[in-house]
This record gives structure tokens, sequence and C-alpha cells, in this order.
């Protein structure tokens, strides 16, 4: 069954065509690579998936609902969306992950188990929960933003260009957290080619036909 379905997407700015009747048929659990060259209309394809576009022809279906600014809020709920631009958030981490913490049914033992293990497997110390986010470097901010995209409970996952400031270790860590995972469905924007390597399906914007 399809999860994400979106139906000849045509975007322009300023009189410049971006997607040209785009069609993309997801099913739960894919794991799809989306690459291309720079400008191309990749984070506009995001954008658009999660409601933040205005000017577009075309049709968007999560889980069989159109996506309209009607129920823009219920879908950006059940989608984590982790953006390559990580100045997204003031105060201490530890007031992050409450905050994410805060949005779940089950705050119980488990969402400490799980934190510890996802601080673990993408080298944070402990330490880093009492650090003020804004003063953390590029790829601490990324693993950051990327560790509460994991805690959030949301098995749909847009991730635009999230191990760009990672060294290759990482790189593959990250690949592995989000794709080995069958019950989640990811789509992921990256040049990397970690996720190339384990993707279940490539769509490349350069070889699209506009
Ligand atoms: N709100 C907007 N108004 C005008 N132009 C826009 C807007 N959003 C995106 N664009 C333009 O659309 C084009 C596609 O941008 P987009 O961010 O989708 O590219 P991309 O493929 O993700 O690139 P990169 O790999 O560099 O992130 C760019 O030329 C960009 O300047």
């Amino acid at each position: 069954m399809e999860l994400l379905d979106i139906q000849n997407l045509s975007v322009s700015f300023d009189g410049k065509t971006i997607l040209s009747d785009f069609n993309l048929s997801v099913v739960k659990g894919d794991k799809i690579l989306i690459k291309g060259k720079s400008g191309i209309g990749k984070s506009t394809l995001f954008r658009m998936i999660m409601g933040f576009g205005k000017h577009h022809l075309g049709e968007i279906f999560l889980d069989k609902v159109k996506v309209d600014s009607d129920n823009i809020w219920d879908i950006r709920k059940k989608v984590a969306y982790v953006l390559q631009d990580t100045d997204i958030a003031e105060g201490k981490v530890s007031d992050l992950v409450d905050e994410v913490f805060s949005f779940k049914a089950n705050k119980d033992a488990y969402g400490k188990e799980q934190l510890e293990r996802i601080m673990s497997d993408l080298f944070l110390s402990p330490r880093i929960l009492n650090k003020e986010y804004m003063k953390l470097s590029g790829g601490e901010k990324q693993r950051i933003c990327l560790m509460l995209a994991l805690l959030s409970g949301k098995d749909i996952f847009l991730l635009d260009e999230v191990t760009a400031e990672l060294d290759v270790t990482l790189k593959q860590k990250v690949v592995e957290m989000f794709f080995d995972n069958p019950q989640w469905t990811v789509l992921s924007i990256s040049h990397d080619r970690e996720w190339e390597d384990k993707a279940t399906k490539v769509i490349d914007f350069s070889g699209k036909v506009n």
C-alpha cells in the first residue's frame, strides 16, 4: 500500500520551472535516496511534502490523505523532517530531549534506555545534554537533530543532507540507523555514497525530464 503518493507535482519560482509533472509512489518501508546537482529542486520536493509550498500544481497524498492547509499539522506530526540547517533551537540539549519526550505517550524507562543507546551509537557523550545547543559544532548539532528525530516515535523520515558534516564512520552509522529498520519509510537527499549503497531505490533528479 502506498504511504506517500505524489501526482503531477509542478513547482515554479519567478517563472522558472523547478519541478514539472513529478510523480513518486512510496511504499511503507521504502528506503529512498534522492540525488542530483545543486539547485535542481530536491529540497523543494521535501518542502512541498511538508506543506511549506503555496504555489504548486499537483497533489500529494500521505496515508491516503491529501496534503493541504487544513490538515498540514496532522501531516507534520507524522513525519520527522531533518534539515541540513541545524540552527533550529535555543536552550540546553536536555531541554530539547525533554520536549520530544513530552509529546510521547510513553515516557517510561524505555525512553531513557533508547536515548542512551542512540547517543552511544552517534558517539555523543552524556555531557552534551548539559550544553547549550547553539554552542555546539555543526557536526554535533547535526547528530542532536538526528537523535531527536530517532526519539520522536515517528516512522516516516525526510532527511535533507543530514550526513554532510559527519566523518565516514558516522555517515555509515547514521545510514544503518535509519535504513536498517524495516518498519521505517525513509527519503534521504544526499551526495554521500553511503546512502546509495543501502537504498532500495535511487531517484536521480539530474536525469529527470522537465
Ligand atoms: N521560495 C523560493 N523562492 C524562489 N526560489 C526558490 C524558492 N525555494 C527554492 N527556490 C529555488 O529553487 C531551486 C531549487 O532549490 P532547492 O533548494 O530545491 O535545490 P536542491 O536541489 O535541494 O539544491 P542543493 O543540493 O543545493 O540543496 C533553486 O534555484 C532555488 O533558488
